[in-house]
């Protein structure tokens, strides 16, 4: 599904992470940690392929992300859904719409009932019509999670998710990668937060990567 293999990327000739191999398998459920600054959101970048790596071998969903074509990339990233750590929303436009970007870009109609059911499934079914601005930090999340599983991905990528939630909504953001994790997805969430790990694994089957030293690594069982 995704596949690195001996992977080193960097900006400007600087290597952020060396020798890095790894199999996400479909179904599985990890998450990535480690210091600010370690190169987490690059990672993931690299995983939907918004970064190339600087040595070795990327492949998403049985293609080298090096020989992929523009169109190759865009069917791609309906496989791939990313929750980014700020949300990337177009503030101008109502959530509804923002929820159905994804669908509006590949040229494909969105029907109502089906934003409805997503919209309900998050929670945000009287936020349709809000603007971006007017949500609180947990509902931009979950409208942001929307969007990233408006195509059906099988994978979900969700860069520091619960950033800035209390733990209560953090829970109910965590609850729904679980969700969406026991539908047979593939989750990857970038986090800092250990209770929020420790919780998880509680409920999923959870691996945990962790970033040191430039190298990513599989952390004990202790986490
Ligand atoms: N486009 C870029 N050009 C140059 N340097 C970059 C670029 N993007 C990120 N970096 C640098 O790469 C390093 C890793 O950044 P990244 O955002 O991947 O880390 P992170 O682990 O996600 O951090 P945080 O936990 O603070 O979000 C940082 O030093 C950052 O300044």
């Amino acid at each position: 599904m995704i596949e690195l293999e001996n992977v080193a990327i960097g900006y400007n000739g600087v290597e952020l992470l060396s020798e890095v191999s790894l199999k996400l398998v479909p179904g599985s459920f990890h998450f990535l940690t480690g210091p600010s600054g370690a190169g987490k959101t690059s990672f993931l970048k690299l995983c939907y392929a918004e970064l190339l790596p600087v040595a070795g071998h990327v492949s998403l969903m049985g293609q080298d992300i090096r020989t992929m074509t523009r169109d190759d990339r865009a069917l791609m990233r309906q496989r791939i859904g990313v929750v980014h750590q700020d949300c990337q929303f177009l503030d101008h436009l109502p959530v509804i719409e923002n929820v159905a970007l994804p669908l509006t870009v590949s040229g494909r109609p969105a029907h109502p009932q089906e934003l409805g059911e997503l919209l309900s499934w998050v929670g945000l079914r009287g936020q349709a019509n809000a603007l971006p601005p007017q949500l609180s930090g947990g509902e931009r999340q979950r409208a942001a999670l929307a969007r990233a599983v408006m195509m059906s991905p099988d994978v979900i990528l969700a860069d520091e998710p619960t950033g800035n939630l209390d733990w209560e909504m953090s829970l109910r953001l965590l609850g729904l990668l679980v969700e969406l994790n026991r539908m047979g997805k593939t989750v990857v969430i970038a986090t800092h937060d250990l209770n929020l790990i420790r919780q998880a694994k509680a409920q999923v089957q959870a691996r945990v990567l962790r970033i040191s030293g430039r190298r990513l690594q599989l952390a004990g069982a202790d986490l």
